[in-house]
């Protein structure tokens, strides 16, 4: 296994899916466990340990201290996994982030903030978001934000490309189905955590 350059969604979902092919757990809690706390994987029962060097695609622990094993189990009754060693941006992996950034609009960004929004650390734009999940946070609420890529900023000063809005609602119409999946998968996930509170 080597350090890729980023991990693409095809990367994740391959060692997702040999992950879920070698086992029947179906974790509702993930634990990362730091050094020194590897043992805390063994309140797990009914183990099943994969060692990362055997996980496709997955990093390896390089931490002394961090045994690089993935651990699946249940804990009070409760299918969980543990991470026994995590990895870290000094190790050399890539962060996988996503700022999203917000503006005032209505209008789109002009090439030149695109470029420098980009510069300061944004991957993504947008008129939106910040402002509810701000306002929620004030009123104590949890906030769990999604947001759907549309476009694709025009940082190019030769492109003949505009950002606009048609654009923006053809590509809501075209992920609406996958969309209302995944809100609904992970609205049950909640309801299904809350009755364990
Ligand atoms: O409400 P959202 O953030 O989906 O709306 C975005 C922001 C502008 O109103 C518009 C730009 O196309 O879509
Ligand atoms: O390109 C964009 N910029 C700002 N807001 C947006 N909302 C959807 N697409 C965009």
């Amino acid at each position: 296994n080597q350090t890729p350059e980023c991990y693409s969604y095809e990367d994740c979902k391959a060692t997702a899916d040999w992950l879920l092919s070698q086992t029947d757990i179906r974790p509702l809690v993930g634990i990362v466990c730091g050094s020194g706390l590897g043992g805390l994987a063994n309140m797990l029962k009914d183990q099943v340990v994969f060692n990362y060097k055997d996980i496709p695609n997955f990093p390896q622990s390089t931490v002394h201290g961090h045994a690089g094993r993935l651990v699946f189990g249940t804990l009070k009754g409760r299918p969980c996994i543990c991470m026994q060693g995590r990895f870290h941006i000094y190790e050399g992996y890539p962060l996988q982030k996503g700022v999203y950034c917000v503006l005032g609009g209505p209008s789109f960004e002009t090439i030149a903030e695109c470029r420098m929004l980009h510069r300061m650390g944004a991957d993504a734009v947008g008129m939106s978001t910040v402002h509810e999940a701000i306002t929620a946070r004030h009123c104590g609420m949890r906030v769990f934000a999604l947001s759907l890529i549309t476009n694709q900023a025009v940082m190019d000063y030769e492109s003949k490309e505009k950002a606009n809005h048609e654009e923006v609602l053809q590509t809501g119409k075209d992920r609406a189905m996958q969309l209302e999946q995944l809100v609904s998968t992970i609205v049950i996930r909640i309801e299904h955590s809350n009755n364990y509170a």
